[in-house]
């Protein structure tokens, strides 16, 4: 049974607004982790570390201040941010979500707050500004990622074990709180706020002022779009309060995974944020292990939204702001065909047919137009389909060729099989389906 909760979910079941609706109709995303970790890029004199390479500063052969002193080597002269806007437009990315200040605690804008900021750099000027602004410029929305654990601030603390941590984490309490109306008032065009770095019993056991900071932070910015990771509730449940009910507005779990079934999504909004490598968010200059291909991006992002999720591809530019040229190719090779199956992705959801081997089906909300995904064809040719009952099928044919026409055959109710011509495939393909609820008359089949 439900117990009474002051800072659990403020909310059961989807919000319906239009800025979430927008939110879930993005399909593919793209994140950008920059930040001082990208001038190492993996490795310390000249010694290739194998953990994530925005985490490099954890590593035991660094020592911390010089990691902490990179502001004033950080003068990235490629940093273009209208050509990062122009590759994600190419990808057919819908929104960015940016890193202002990872858990090193730098941070890309010119905060008030602190002196470890790009104005004491070098580079002196905005990036987070220059962010907004060249992805407003080509339409794509903006998320800002936000690391709460901040390595650099004195105050920062992992728990509470002493009257001095407590007084320290009020303190930093409020730094958080002024960084985050900060970013919110200096960047008034961004949609929503991606929260990192929540998972420490000192930030955990902030219940109450979490949810008042979140509270103020959608009062400031009406349909500010935060995901479940931001705040425990007050008893340190994440992510789904202690009635099992999900924390703000989707859930943000799906780090490097995606779903395995519709069922382990429990009806609502999530993303999945997705690295190239197995686990590099920022630059690392040597990838090791398995770099993920351009088909495989493109079948994850159509499996995150035949579960009615979004995927957003992770790209890590290098120390002077390029983005490198594995990463641009598949921007490009996942662009390619998302210029000919976009359809299939944005503005789409769970279509509630039965998942078969060959690949996905989506459904564009709203409408009874179904799309198959198809990345797996059998040896028969056949494609398997089983709708939900009661569903007429009135057109099948290929997106990319509208002339190429199909005619499922029925093999038992509410199966059919949809015979494809034989034909080398070397990428994956969409398959529309024009479907009607049969109506209500003397319940045959078909009217
Ligand atoms: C979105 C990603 N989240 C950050 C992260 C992940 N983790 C982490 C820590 C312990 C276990 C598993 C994951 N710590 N920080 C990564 O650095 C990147 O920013």
């Amino acid at each position: 049974e439900q117990i009474t909760l002051l800072h659990g979910s403020h909310r059961v079941g989807k919000r319906s607004d239009a800025a979430m609706e927008k939110w879930r109709g993005y399909g593919l995303g793209q994140f950008i982790h920059w930040g001082l970790y990208a001038i190492p890029g993996g490795a310390w004199n000249g010694k290739q570390y194998n953990g994530a390479a925005e985490w490099i500063r954890s590593w035991n052969g660094i020592p911390k201040s010089t990691y902490d002193s990179l502001n004033y080597s950080f003068n990235p002269t490629a940093f273009d941010a209208k050509a990062w806007a122009k590759t994600a437009r190419q990808m057919g990315a819908k929104y960015v979500t940016f890193t202002t200040k990872h858990h090193d605690g730098f941070c890309l804008w010119p905060s008030k707050y602190t002196k470890y900021t790009v104005k004491n750099s070098p580079y002196k000027k905005d990036i987070v500004k220059a962010v907004v602004d060249a992805y407003d410029q080509e339409g794509i929305d903006v998320i800002l990622y936000f690391s709460v654990m901040d390595w650099n601030h004195p105050d920062w603390r992992y728990d509470l074990k002493t009257k001095e941590d407590s007084i320290a984490f009020e303190r930093f309490k409020k730094f958080t709180r002024n960084q985050l109306i900060e970013l919110l008032t200096n960047y008034p065009t961004v949609k929503g706020l991606w929260f990192d770095g929540t998972w420490d019993k000192s930030w955990v056991k902030q219940a109450a002022f979490a949810d008042e900071l979140e509270t103020e932070m959608r009062k400031l910015r009406p349909g500010l779009i935060i995901g479940s990771r931001f705040r425990a509730d007050e008893n340190g449940k994440r992510h789904f309060d202690s009635n099992g009910v999900l924390m703000g507005d989707y859930e943000q779990g799906w780090e490097r995974k995606i779903p395995a079934k519709i069922e382990d999504v429990h009806g609502n909004d999530w993303d999945c944020v997705m690295t190239v490598p197995e686990n590099q968010w920022g630059y690392n200059a040597a990838w090791n292990g398995h770099i993920k291909t351009g088909n495989e991006l493109i079948e994850m992002t159509a499996r995150c939204v035949s579960m009615g999720g979004n995927f957003v591809l992770n790209f890590g530019p290098k120390g002077d702001g390029s983005i490198r040229q594995e990463e641009i190719k598949l921007a490009t090779e996942i662009g390619d065909w998302m210029k000919i199956n976009q359809e299939a992705i944005y503005n789409c959801e769970y279509a509630g047919y039965e998942k078969q081997d060959w690949g996905y089906f989506t459904k564009k909300s709203g409408t009874d137009k179904i799309y198959m995904v198809v990345f797996n064809v059998p040896v028969s040719a056949a494609l398997r389909i089983k709708t939900p009952p009661k569903t007429i099928i009135k057109k099948a044919y290929l997106l990319a060729d509208t002339q190429e026409v199909f005619s499922p055959e029925e093999i038992s109710g509410d199966e059919y099989f949809l015979h494809l011509k034989k034909r080398e495939q070397s990428k994956p393909f969409v398959i529309v389906l024009e479907t009607a609820k049969a109506e209500k008359g003397n319940g045959t089949k078909y009217e």
